[in-house]
């Protein structure tokens, strides 16, 4: 005798959903939407509420399984009992907080007095991490801006905040200042602006040639510091230079 089988109740696909990892669910949007989500993208917008905790739980598993790998007895060592829940919350909430969270929102005040000298801020402490070896990276910033009558002025802080937000991911220090460029170019519109980093980079002390005084340094210029060399030079000069 043939039976009529039962279209699939929708809470099994639900539990089939629960299944399901969070980051697979959002991988899923971020292809969909045919977005990049390398180490130094921000995927904020594909995250829906409640799952960054569920990605911290996701991570906080994975992260024991390393450790499992790693032979450690995360059971009875008191030190490491923990330790997976700390890394996934440090990746997670501390140090690639910039991978996860909407850009810090800025006030832009008017330029009333119709300001065009050049401000420089700096240096700004940096901290970021490659993306070869997660190693830190600690360095300082240099920004220098030229505006115009039209450009929004925005408050000192926010170069700090927005430099930390882009820093808060697996970066290489070549991007990382190219992107930092581009957010402070969009959200001022200056005439110019010029960066400048340097930065120790732990992957070449603490591992690989230990080489402990060795620092990258890289600027980006844009619009007028491109063109005039004398202002390019003059932000140069009022840079302190390292003992
Ligand atoms: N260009 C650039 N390179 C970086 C940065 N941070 C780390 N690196 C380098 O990236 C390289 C990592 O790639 P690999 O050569 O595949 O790594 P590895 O074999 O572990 O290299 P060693 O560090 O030499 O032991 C190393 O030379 C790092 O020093 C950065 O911000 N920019």
């Amino acid at each position: 005798m043939s039976r009529i089988l039962p279209a699939t109740p929708l809470h099994a696909a639900a539990a089939d959903d629960e299944g399901t990892p969070v980051s697979v669910k959002i991988r899923e949007r971020v292809r969909a939407a045919g977005q990049r989500f390398n180490a130094n993208d921000n995927i904020a917008e594909f995250i829906q509420p409640g799952e960054l905790e569920r990605l911290l739980d996701e991570v906080e598993g994975k992260m024991q399984a390393v450790l499992d790998s790693l032979v450690i007895d995360t059971a009875r060592d008191h030190n490491t009992e923990r330790t997976a829940r700390r890394v996934a919350k440090m990746y997670l909430n501390e140090v690639f907080h910039g991978r996860y969270t909407p850009a810090p929102t800025i006030t832009e005040f008017p330029n009333a007095e119709h300001l065009n000298e050049l401000m420089i801020v700096g240096p700004i402490t940096v901290r970021s991490a490659c993306s070869h070896h997660l190693c830190p990276i600690i360095g300082k910033l240099w920004i220098g801006v030229m505006p115009n009558e039209h450009t929004n002025v925005i408050g000192l802080s926010k170069y700090a905040r927005l430099a930390e937000w882009i820093m808060g991911r697996p970066q290489i220090q070549e991007e990382a200042v190219v992107q930092l460029a581009d957010l402070i170019q969009h959200k001022t519109k200056p005439d110019g602006l010029a960066l400048v980093m340097q930065a120790s980079h732990f992957c070449m002390a603490w591992r690989g040639v230990k080489d402990m005084d060795s620092r990258m340094m890289n600027s980006v210029m844009r619009g007028v510091f491109l063109k005039d060399a004398n202002l390019r030079r003059e932000f140069l000069s009022l840079i302190p230079r390292e003992a």
